[in-house]
């Protein structure tokens, strides 16, 4: 399927007004799923969030493109299991020809100077984070929220990147704060946890 069967208003950037603390949350949702509403659903509420930007890659340049669905199929799915009003699905980063985070990121903020960001991830992207390009620049340009994820619940204490900014880290119990706080900040947020991964979708298990 090509980028003509995406609907035009998937393709722009959407829009926050000044002042906002909007939530970033990339992914590939190859297929999205449950766990990545509960994700959504944590961040909205722990981080005081008034917009997530639901964020479907063109393609996550660290994985192999072969069993990945075409990204219409992926935005609709991402709209159909959204849950709340304040999460804006997305894929502007095809139109930009943008798949590296740090390129994306920079892109937002130098358009959204007035806006509060927090980029966000499972735990299990905490463990490979410093493989991802440019991933310092990453840490300094918006704080990041972390979400607990069954078998990642130690990367907090284990990442090269929780090593490396070990001093940024910032109590959970803060986290509705991290947006005023000055990139490198970074929390790692406990909750409630869901075991689904869009693998074992794809599995069909
Ligand atoms: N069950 C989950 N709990 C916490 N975070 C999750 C969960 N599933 C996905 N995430 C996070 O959501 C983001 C998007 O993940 P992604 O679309 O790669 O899903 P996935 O289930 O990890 O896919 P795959 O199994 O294909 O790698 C990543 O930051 C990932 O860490
Ligand atoms: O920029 C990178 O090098 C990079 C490497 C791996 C993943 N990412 C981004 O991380 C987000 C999560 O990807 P995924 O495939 O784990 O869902 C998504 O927005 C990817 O574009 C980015």
């Amino acid at each position: 399927m090509t980028a003509e069967k995406i609907h035009p208003r998937y393709l722009r950037m959407p829009h926050a007004e000044r002042g906002m603390v909007v939530g970033l949350f990339g992914g590939s949702f190859n297929p999205p799923h449950q766990g990545h509403a509960l994700v959504a659903e944590i961040a909205i509420r722990r981080l005081g969030l008034d917009q997530l930007w639901w964020m479907v890659t063109p393609g996550n340049p660290l994985k192999s493109r072969n069993h990945l669905a075409p990204l219409a199929e992926r935005i609709a799915l991402s709209e159909a299991i959204a849950p709340d009003p304040r999460i804006k699905v997305t894929a502007f980063e095809q139109a930009l020809g943008m798949n590296y985070t740090a390129d994306t990121l920079a892109r937002i903020k130098a358009v959204n100077r007035q806006v509060h960001f927090i980029w966000i991830m499972g735990a299990d992207s905490l463990n490979t984070f410093h493989k991802w390009q440019k991933w310092q620049t990453i840490a300094h340009t918006f704080p990041i929220a972390v979400i607990d994820r069954p078998g990642s619940t130690l990367s907090y204490l284990s990442a090269k990147m929780a090593k490396s900014f070990h001093y940024a880290r910032v109590d959970e119990d803060d986290a509705r704060v991290l947006w005023k706080k000055r990139a490198p900040a970074w929390t790692f947020i406990h909750g409630p946890r869901s075991a689904l991964s869009s693998t074992q979708l794809r599995a069909g298990q």
